[in-house]
């Protein structure tokens, strides 16, 4: 992960003046994805690159700790060898970034990478995900326990209704005492940008999140109607950019919420490549948040190693 981000005291003043050009912002993220994404000899290496960035996600009602099991095996192992082999790649122990659960289920989560031996980071949601419209008390006793039961990373989710009333003084404090309550794990804060209503008001959240000591910020629960979306995804990264120039803190970002298909995940790689650069392209800044994705980024690859294509580790990096 990225270095801790310590936030900075709430800039009233910055977070007041923010206004964005919603014309600008759709142009932008319609060039985006009209980018011919990677030449095809080096798109199974993109999506390589991509799978080491996923947080494998399972998220639903009827979690067991034998479908995390399954999940924390698969995250292990994520390409199938064969597959790998093909590309020269078998001895480079491709994981995904991290596997992400509900707190119930961290425990779990913990105890199958355990005994595969494996150094992955449980990802835990919290905060009353994906909502957050419980007390305060339970969504801090909530970090609590994912943080004791072994997650190394939280996704905390965004109190929606002080962004909506511009209580941004508040949100600031909610967001700071869920970061104290992180302890030593990363805190990815989730604006559940479909609930927000304007694209000011997701780089607001953005720019107080990011002052209140978030190492991520991360677009929606995947529980919205609108989650992760390529407009709403140059906001955010433009308050990134911001935040970076201002005080010299790298935050990283993380789409989340209907993201199912390879080609999308490279769109992913080609916004967060032209927006931020080469350096925010490591698991430590860049996360693609999902549930089924996978499937598809290996058929894709089974699809292009038909040769001997270029690995990941082999992309012209600056
Ligand atoms: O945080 C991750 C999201 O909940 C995943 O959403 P998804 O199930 O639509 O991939």
């Amino acid at each position: 992960m990225s270095d801790r981000n310590p936030g900075m005291d709430l800039d009233l003043e910055w977070v007041s003046k923010v206004r964005v050009n919603t014309q600008a912002v759709l142009k932008r993220a319609q060039q985006v994805q009209g980018r011919k994404v990677a030449k095809k000899e080096w798109q199974a290496a993109w999506l390589l690159k991509a799978v080491t960035c996923i947080d494998l996600t399972t998220l639903s009602g009827d979690d067991t700790p034998s479908n995390v099991h399954r999940l924390c095996m698969k995250a292990t192992q994520p390409v199938r060898y064969d597959l790998l082999q093909s590309m020269d790649m078998h001895d480079k122990g491709i994981t995904t970034a991290a596997v992400c659960v509900y707190p119930s289920r961290v425990a779990d989560a913990v105890k199958s990478l355990k005994a595969a031996n494996s150094s992955i980071p449980v990802a835990s949601v919290a905060t009353g995900f994906p909502a957050g419209q419980t007390p305060l008390k339970t969504r801090l006793y909530e970090v609590r326990m994912a943080v004791e039961d072994g997650a190394t990373e939280i996704d905390i989710v965004i109190n929606r209704t002080l962004a909506l009333t511009g209580q941004w003084a508040d949100l600031y404090d909610e967001i700071r005492q869920f970061r104290e309550a992180c302890g030593d794990a990363h805190m990815k804060t989730i604006l559940a940008v479909g609930e927000l209503g304007t694209f000011t008001n997701v780089y607001k959240a953005s720019l107080v999140s990011m002052m209140a000591g978030s190492d991520f910020i991360k677009t929606s629960t995947g529980k919205e109607s609108v989650n992760a979306t390529y407009p709403v995804a140059i906001v955010m990264v433009r308050a990134i950019r911001d935040y970076y120039l201002k005080t010299g803190l790298k935050v990283g970002f993380k789409p989340a919420g209907g993201i199912r298909t390879a080609q999308e995940a490279l769109v992913w790689l080609v916004l967060m490549k032209e927006e931020l650069g080469d350096q925010w392209l490591t698991p430590n800044l860049f996360r693609l948040g999902a549930s089924s994705l996978l499937g598809d980024i290996e058929r894709q690859i089974y699809h292009y190693v038909t040769g001997r294509y270029p690995a990941y580790h082999e992309l012209p990096m600056a």
